[in-house]
């Protein structure tokens, strides 16, 4: 028996702690980083992580490095060097695009060529699940497990964390109770928990639609602005009551709402996304300059929830194709694809082209 905690329950710690501003270590197998999230970071914790000497590199995506125009040598990820006299708004002007147009000349940016970036990678993609910007400043350390012991900061094993941070947590079903709602009386709400200590996820089934026969359903990420608030700038809003209209009508159907806002950025995120847009970027390249793909959604998880209700293939309600290509990867089948097809305003026909014309979205 053990109280320690496992590698997935060190992860959630880790999330925590960069969104917090408190730094973590990075073990690997010939390797160890000392990790802060550029986004949080703190003038003396900067300070602290200088005094410690060596050669800090500020970790970036080579999306973000592109707009930058610094040198992505590991792929993905660019190791950009941190000049010796460079103060915060140095590095949070490398992390963050908003103020890119009215300073562009923050380089020329130095790349680390030398060594490796799966430790860089890792602490990107902890960055990114934390919902921060993705980026994030390294220090090589020696050792990495006593430098953690002596300073009392979660210790990560980086070749045991890499994998399990890419991998789809399985969500659980927690509980269910009945919910009426105005597009049907008879509704039920399920919440399913992922096991990796992250967002909720809910499913509202309608009626009570066999588990044998193909089921109306939706994916459905969350929007807050839009959902919620009447946002003008998508289609959200209109799209789930349109979803709830419809499966209320033909009296059965699953709508998941899956807490994947912003396309899986966050709505902090998503924000910055939306000041990039009103300086005239549209929104893939909002993402990417932020450092972004397009889309950071994990579709695997729609599939898992509705194979853990019982439901094998659905009418799927979408105009997005990779939606459709997860469900039957992940062993849901689709057999029919319903438009939906709703709340075009002048203020998101931008949005909607662009969706269209850069992520395949059918008209
Ligand atoms: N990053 C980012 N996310 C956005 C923006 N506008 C809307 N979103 C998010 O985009 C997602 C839209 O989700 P959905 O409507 O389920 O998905 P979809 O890919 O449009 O596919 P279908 O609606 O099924 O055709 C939500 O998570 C919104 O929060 C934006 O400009 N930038
Ligand atoms: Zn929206």
């Amino acid at each position: 028996m053990s109280f320690a905690p496992d590698v997935t329950e060190i992860l959630a710690r880790a999330r925590a702690d960069l969104r917090m501003g408190v730094p973590v270590v990075l073990s690997g197998p010939q390797n160890g980083a000392l990790v802060m999230a550029a986004e949080t970071l703190e003038p003396q914790r900067l300070a602290d992580l200088r005094a410690l000497g060596g050669e800090p590199v500020l970790a970036i995506t080579a999306r973000r490095a592109e707009t930058l125009k610094a040198r992505a040598y590991d792929g993905d990820v660019a190791r950009v060097i941190l000049p010796p006299d460079v103060a915060l708004g140095w590095i949070m002007g490398v992390a963050d695009p908003a103020d890119d147009l009215m300073k562009p000349m923050k380089g020329p940016l130095n790349s680390q060529r030398d060594g490796g970036a799966d430790l860089h990678r890792l602490a990107i993609n902890l960055a990114k699940s934390a919902h921060l910007l993705p980026a994030a400043v390294l220090l090589a350390l020696p050792d990495p497990a006593g430098f953690a012991v002596e300073n009392a900061l979660t210790l990560v094993n980086a070749a045991l964390a890499a994998p399990l941070l890419a991998a789809s947590p399985i969500p659980h079903p927690v509980v269910s109770a009945r919910l009426p709602v105005e597009a049907h009386e008879k509704g039920r709400l399920h919440i399913f928990r992922p096991e990796d200590g992250g967002e909720e996820h809910y499913a509202f089934e309608i009626g009570s639609p066999p588990r044998d026969k193909p089921v109306l359903a939706r994916l459905h990420s969350a929007c807050f602005t839009g959902d919620v608030m009447g946002s003008l700038k998508c289609d959200c809003g209109p799209q789930l009551r349109g979803a709830l209209a419809q499966m209320g009508e033909e009296g059965a159907g699953v709508l998941l709402y899956l807490n994947q806002e912003g396309r899986g950025i966050g709505l902090a995120n998503k924000m910055r996304a939306y000041s990039l847009q009103d300086q005239g970027f549209d929104t893939v390249e909002a993402n990417h300059r932020l450092g972004f793909e397009d889309d950071e959604r994990d579709f695997k998880l729609g599939a898992q929830i509705l194979k853990s209700m019982g439901f094998k293939s659905v009418r799927l309600l979408t105009n997005n194709p990779r939606k459709i290509a997860m469900m039957e990867k992940n062993g849901v089948t689709v057999t029919e694809r319903v438009p939906l097809k709703v709340g075009e305003t002048h203020h998101n026909r931008g949005y909607l082209a662009t969706k269209a014309k850069k992520s395949g979205h059918l008209l």
